[in-house]
């Protein structure tokens, strides 16, 4: 049996800290007050070899300076955006993520958002609910079948979102760092420009120096009135201020948001919407795409300890 030391940085899938705790020697970051923590850290410091984060809490420079024995990160996320790479370049830690598995469920989730705000599913399931269909019938919808769709981030999850809007007819055009080879999809080296070009913009990329407020005032005014906004990468991607301005304005047409600046928070001001449909980022938060990512995360844990490849690596 395994002994060494993983420490996981908050409550995650009981399913992954079920199996973590089964092969290693599991600490829990969490059940400390805040003013015991450093001591904590500094009792468990010669045995964490392995930090299991996630996009709450993952690997920052503070965490990683407190633990001279670590090696590795084996993030429960696809995004890195919660742990310092740099550092983990320069103390030689091995990084690890969980692509692949997750891909079609943040796909299946934009397609959802894009849905439920044309379709208005949120306020039409309140009027079923709430007796009024019984006075009224319900305002009609937008037709989502057919319209443009443009992606920002045209990356493992990006491109399934684009296969599945698609498959509705949807005319696709992208921005990425570089062109991609879809000979039918459309790219702009302009994001404002690809806002213009569509109906749909949906935010897929990862959070870095460079894509932090990619969405800003510019490009919500280029998407305009009538444009729908879907945001299912990170809430940072977005300035949330101008977006909420943007809505209570009528300057965008509604938006699909699994991500927020500040998250477990979201901005109250939405809240009176029918426009807006909000979820708690649960992107990839299924039974099965759960299970695979903690599965992962075990995998690429295990391949380092036994000295074999990692499965995913980052670094
Ligand atoms: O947001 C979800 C992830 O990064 O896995």
């Amino acid at each position: 049996m395994e002994t060494n030391g993983v420490l996981l940085t908050c409550p995650m899938f009981p399913y992954l800290e079920h199996e973590l705790e089964t092969r290693f020697t599991l600490f829990r970051l969490w059940n400390h007050p805040s003013s015991t923590l450093d001591e904590y850290l500094r009792g468990i410091r010669s045995c964490v070899k392995a930090v299991v984060g996630n996009t709450k809490i993952g690997a920052s420079t503070e965490l990683i300076d407190a633990l001279p024995s670590l090696e590795i990160v084996s993030t429960y996320s696809v995004g890195l955006d919660r742990i310092d790479l740099k550092r983990c370049e320069e103390r030689g830690i091995r990084v690890t993520n969980t692509p692949d598995v997750l891909t079609n469920d943040v796909a299946d989730l934009a397609i959802g958002l894009v849905l439920g705000v044309l379709r208005r599913l949120c306020p039409a399931d309140r009027h079923v609910r709430s007796g009024k269909w019984k006075d009224m019938d319900f305002a009609l919808a937008t037709k989502f079948s057919g319209k443009s769709v443009g992606i920002v981030g045209l990356g493992r999850i990006g491109s399934a979102i684009a296969q599945r809007a698609e498959a509705f007819g949807c005319k696709i055009s992208y921005y990425s760092r570089s062109k991609k080879s879809y000979p039918n999809f459309k790219y702009h080296s302009s994001i404002t420009d690809l806002a213009t070009s569509c109906e749909i913009l949906i935010v897929a990329c990862a959070l870095t120096e460079e894509t932090h407020h990619i969405i800003n005032r510019e490009v919500i005014d280029a998407l305009g009135a009538k444009g729908i906004l879907i945001n299912i990468g990170r809430g940072p991607l977005m300035d949330e201020a101008e977006l909420v301005s943007a809505l209570l304005e009528g300057r965008l047409g509604g938006a699909g948001l699994d991500v927020f600046e500040n998250e477990p928070e979201a901005p109250e001001q939405l809240f009176g919407l029918d426009n807006v449909v909000l979820s708690p980022h649960l992107g990839s938060d299924t039974i099965e795409t759960c299970t695979a990512m903690a599965d992962l995360v075990i995998a690429n844990l295990e391949a380092h300890f036994r000295n074999e490849s990692l499965i995913t690596p980052v670094i």
